[in-house]
């Protein structure tokens, strides 16, 4: 049989590698195969052996000396068989590692206009190809702790509010470029810091493959993230947030200052927003910081994770609201690195985790940043990223959400005014005050809007947040789908938690124990006096329909 014919013969193990549903390749199968060495070098060996007969023409000269010769052309041609059958046998064994895309968006919605960030190049941190762009309140933790248990998503932990707050800061910030400048505290003895921009080059012939960081003039290598700690992630998330607020109160690029001004109601949100958030600038910097992080979950697996959360040992001289993300990051890590470099090395290396995860050809990278869905600038400069992104939105109730925004608020703040009096414009008119931020956000359809201007429908998916809650795994089921995932994350990944109220995971990502959403989420709701909840249904009520009509989904809300 010649040589050449088990080439091509071999060649549809390609296609009939690992398929979906719908028969396109897997991304799973994508991958795999693309980690697998081609088998054709192993056959461009055996192709040599086969040159054999014309090289031993001339020998062919008496009768004995060509019957040899027969024999030997016989038993090289069944050689040559024999491991071009074994070729085969291999070829089909392993399949083509073209490591094509197609499986991905197996329901063939995107990849339409400009290349996905997928096709650009081989690098490990890329930008994301899907965004949780809100809405705050709807269940977004839930939907991106629930999505993380796919093998073929990559999601960031943190909310990086990069196209509402950190823009300026550029997409390679975005994708990579967070723990350049951070500091970290120990313990006041191992008080050390990452020096600005001070990520050292490679030592010549250093094996290292990662960056190295420069920690008081030494080099700190981070290690790969071995340990696979779940609460790590969590916890960095809420780090980051509590930094980003306090970045936040930095002067605006001259950008966003224009576009603020131009919006008054924008304005307004934000000032809202501020003013939720403003620290009380009586009590000094180490007890806001103190205040504010002690706020923070406390690590659900004692034997990994964070233990406690140290005040700068060494405080800045500035105001806690000139604060930047350069001059925070306190952290103090314990378990399975008991030496405080390595507390160092392994935190480090998850904050700088903390942007863009690392992610193989063929993953989903995605974040979430509740605050995107609201922010008028997002959409515009989303699609400047991407025009063929993918859009996720979970939607639940604008009351219900309301109340969830307000019962965060007073968790923070308990002597903000009651729900019930910052709902109305004055307590006389019976006004809604629709520009209060918790009910501003529930006018769905005028957001929509916005996003519309930039991306058709079919790119936006809306969660349904009720059922997200009553039936988790089939609201997953429409995201994967969304997603051009295969359907893996299903009934079994989730039990129902009386306790909490809420579906949790059997199985969380890198953890075999079970485990909920943290104390955060899932609060007992404050009570609102029944005549107000009935004003807030008929003002929502029209926006609800237009946000119906919008989407073609009636989400049922009364
Ligand atoms: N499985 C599960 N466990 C816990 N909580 C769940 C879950 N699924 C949805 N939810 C609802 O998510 C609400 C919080 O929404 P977000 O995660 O979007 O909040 S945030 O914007 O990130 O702050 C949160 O709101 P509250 O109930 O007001 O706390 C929950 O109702």
């Amino acid at each position: 049989m010649p040589y050449e014919r088990l080439i091509p013969s071999a060649q549809p193990s390609a296609q009939t590698g690992p398929r979906g549903s719908d028969g396109s390749e897997t991304l799973r199968g994508a991958a795999r195969a693309r980690r697998r060495a081609p088998p054709v070098t192993r056959c461009e060996k055996s192709e040599q052996h086969g040159s054999v007969p014309g090289a031993l023409g001339g020998m062919a000269s008496s009768p004995g000396a060509r019957q040899e010769l027969l024999k030997l052309v016989m038993t090289l041609w069944l050689g040559v068989t024999c491991v071009s059958i074994l070729c085969f046998l291999l070829g089909r064994a392993e399949p083509e590692s073209s490591g094509t895309l197609t499986g991905r968006y197996a329901n063939g919605t995107a990849l339409k206009g400009r290349p996905s960030p997928l096709e650009e190049g081989d690098s490990s941190r890329r930008l994301p190809h899907a965004l949780i762009i809100g809405v705050k309140k709807g269940g977004t933790r839930a939907l991106l702790e629930f999505l993380r248990l796919h093998p073929d998503v990559r999601a960031l932990g943190s909310e990086p509010h990069f196209f509402d707050r950190h823009y300026a800061r550029g997409l390679t910030w975005y994708r990579s470029n967070s723990t350049q400048t951070l500091y970290f505290t120990l313990e006041k003895k191992f008080v050390g810091k990452v020096e600005q921009g001070a990520v050292a080059d490679a030592e010549p012939g250093s094996k290292t493959t990662g960056p190295e960081f420069l920690l008081d003039g030494e080099r700190v290598t981070p290690r790969a993230p071995s340990v696979s700690c779940r609460a790590l992630p969590l916890f960095i998330g809420t780090l980051t947030e509590v930094m980003v607020r306090a970045a936040d109160h930095l002067p605006r690029s001259q950008e966003q200052l224009e576009i603020l001004q131009k919006d008054p109601e924008h304005q307004k949100i934000q000032d809202e927003e501020q003013s939720q958030l403003t620290l009380n600038s009586t009590i000094s910097e180490s007890t806001w910081i103190q205040t504010t992080l002690k706020k923070l979950d406390p690590p659900e697996d004692p034997s990994c994770g964070i233990s406690y959360i140290l005040p700068f040992t060494n405080p800045p001289t500035t105001h806690p609201l000139s604060l930047s993300v350069e001059q925070m990051g306190l952290i103090r890590c314990f378990a399975g690195a008991p030496e405080p470099q390595q507390l160092l090395r392994w935190c480090s290396d998850d904050l700088r985790a903390s942007m863009m995860p690392k992610a193989l050809r063929g993953q989903i990278v995605m974040e979430k940043t509740p605050r995107y869905f609201v922010s008028p600038e997002t959409p515009a400069r989303i699609h400047a990223m991407s025009r063929s992104i993918k859009l996720l939105v979970v939607v639940r109730d604008p009351i219900t959400r309301a109340i969830s925004d307000y019962t965060q608020i007073i968790s923070k703040t308990p002597d903000v005014p009651s729900f019930e009096s910052l709902t109305f414009r004055n307590s006389s008119d019976g006004q809604i005050d629709f520009l209060w931020s918790p009910l501003y956000i529930g006018l769905y359809a005028r957001h929509l809007e916005r996003w519309l201007a930039y991306f058709p429908l079919s790119q936006i998916h809306f969660v349904h947040g009720e059922r997200l809650i009553s039936d988790p795994a089939g609201e997953l089921g429409r995201v994967q789908d969304f997603l051009g995932l295969q359907r893996i994350i299903t009934d079994k990944h989730f039990y129902f938690n009386k306790t909490k109220g809420f579906p949790c995971l059997k199985k969380p990502e890198g953890s075999s124990k079970p485990h909920c959403l943290g104390k955060t989420k899932g609060r007992t709701h404050v009570r609102i006096h029944p005549e107000v909840l009935q004003k807030l249904r008929d003002f929502y009520q029209p926006h609800n329909h237009r946000f119906y009509q919008m989407t073609g989904m009636d989400f049922g809300w009364q």
